[in-house]
């Protein structure tokens, strides 16, 4: 047998593995490094987050991914080059964080790696029925196997496509087998750049637990002050808190199809983006509003997709308690505007579930390598329209 087959056989077998959970998201921030131990699998795992860190990305790194990401139009020779050196580049930075925690790469079991996103297009975002839904994360495997030595489960999203889902959100799965509470029904609410819940209802009710896109997290803001200033991000809203809202910009930014879809689904940049605020801005006649005002009209529109979104689901139930995480929760103004429109709820950090907020989905991508590797897909049957699959392709270092 290869040796490297027998390996994994034996961590297979083992009642806990050392994973290393990566997260690459559209904030084209850095990567999210989070070293979990994971014991058991399905309803049994237990999960805890030995060490993290976030590997920021420089500014060429960004400029790079920036000409690819949800582009229709790319230099093909950027995309080849890109998968290739984002998978060694990932690689580099698991050793550095190793170097850094004093950690052999022979004492992590595996690796499991979402990639970077750069293009997500289900049928219901593109309209096109000639090709099945489809969604791309780039940064290679094998590359990372190769340059850390340490077996490496990546892609995930594609059997989830394969299966009839839309490759996306996965955080259904981990959520679920994790914080399911027979106490009360959760949200786990997460503001990356683009906005998600995972609905876990109180575990007894005849409901089923899911998770859903919602709208733009952060990345309009991103897009925003990134064209008007050149900043990466409005740091504590510091450009919006100067702004008022514009009611009617406000109603043309709501007005998406998208927006009233039922659950589950997902969006991404390549629907909400600058030409998206663009076409509000010219159907309200906004287009020479200040760029502060449109700043807090974008950070309330927002929060308001969310807000909708967790009123329509919680409408008939009680106890219902929302678990925020993500980059949106350091965003002052924008729990503001989502606490003003949820008063009777209650809503805090997701580290009040014992996680820190950022690590969360780096941490979710370990369990779905966990489960890959350790457990079944019958473990999470029960979530709404999300296919029972094992998710991840599996890269042997040599
Ligand atoms: N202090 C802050 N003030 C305002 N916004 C902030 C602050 N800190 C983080 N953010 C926002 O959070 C973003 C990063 O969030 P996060 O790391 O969750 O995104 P991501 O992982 O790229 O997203 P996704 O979930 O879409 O994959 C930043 O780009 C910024 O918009
Ligand atoms: C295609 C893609 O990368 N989608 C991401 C993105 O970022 C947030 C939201 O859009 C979510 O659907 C998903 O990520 C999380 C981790 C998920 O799959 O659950």
């Amino acid at each position: 047998m290869n040796p490297q087959i027998e390996k994994l056989y034996q961590i297979a077998k083992q009642k806990e593995r050392r994973i290393i959970g990566l997260m690459s998201g559209t904030s084209l921030d850095g990567l999210d490094i989070a070293l979990c131990r994971i014991g058991n699998s399905g309803q049994d795992t237990t999960l805890f987050l030995e060490n993290f860190t976030t590997i920021p990305y420089n500014n060429a790194f960004r400029q790079y991914v920036r000409e690819i990401f949800a582009k229709r139009q790319i230099d093909q020779q950027v995309l080849s080059g890109l998968h290739a050196y984002i998978g060694r580049t990932h690689g580099e930075f698991i050793n550095q964080a190793l170097e850094r925690w004093k950690i052999s790469p022979s004492e992590v079991d595996l690796i499991a790696s979402h990639g970077q996103t750069v293009y997500h297009a289900p049928q219901r975002l593109t309209g096109e029925t000639n090709f099945p839904n489809s969604t791309l994360q780039i940064g290679d495997g094998d590359h990372i196997a190769h340059t850390t030595g340490i077996i490496t489960l990546s892609d995930f999203r594609q059997k989830h496509v394969a299966a009839g889902g839309e490759g996306a959100p996965l955080a259904a799965y981990g959520d679920y087998l994790l914080f399911t509470s027979e106490m009360e029904n959760r949200f786990l609410l997460n503001i990356g750049g683009i906005s998600n819940f995972t609905f876990l209802p109180q575990q007894g009710s005849s409901l089923k637990a899911y998770a859903t896109d919602l709208g733009p997290g952060n990345t309009m803001m991103n897009q925003f002050v990134h064209e008007q200033f050149g900043l990466e991000m409005d740091e504590n809203a510091r450009i919006a808190e100067k702004g008022t809202v514009h009611v009617t910009l406000l109603e043309a930014l709501l007005t998406s199809p998208f927006l009233s879809e039922d659950f589950p689904k997902t969006t991404g940049p390549e629907l909400f983006n600058l030409t998206y605020l663009k076409n509000a801005q010219s159907v309200s006649d906004t287009s020479t509003l200040k760029p502060e005002d449109v700043l807090a009209t974008l950070n309330k529109f927002a929060a308001q997709t969310m807000t909708d979104g967790i009123k329509r689901v919680s409408k008939d139930l009680e106890s219902v308690h929302i678990y925020v995480s993500g980059g949106g929760v350091h965003n002052p103004l924008l729990m503001k505007n989502i606490r003003e429109a949820l008063p009777s709820m209650s809503v805090s950090s997701f580290s009040t579930l014992g996680l820190n907020p950022d690590a969360k989905e780096a941490c979710l991508f370990a369990i779905l390598a966990n489960e890959t590797v350790s457990g079944s897909p019958y473990d999470v049957q029960q979530i709404k329209d999300s296919p029972a699959v094992c998710m991840g392709k599996i890269s042997l270092p040599y």
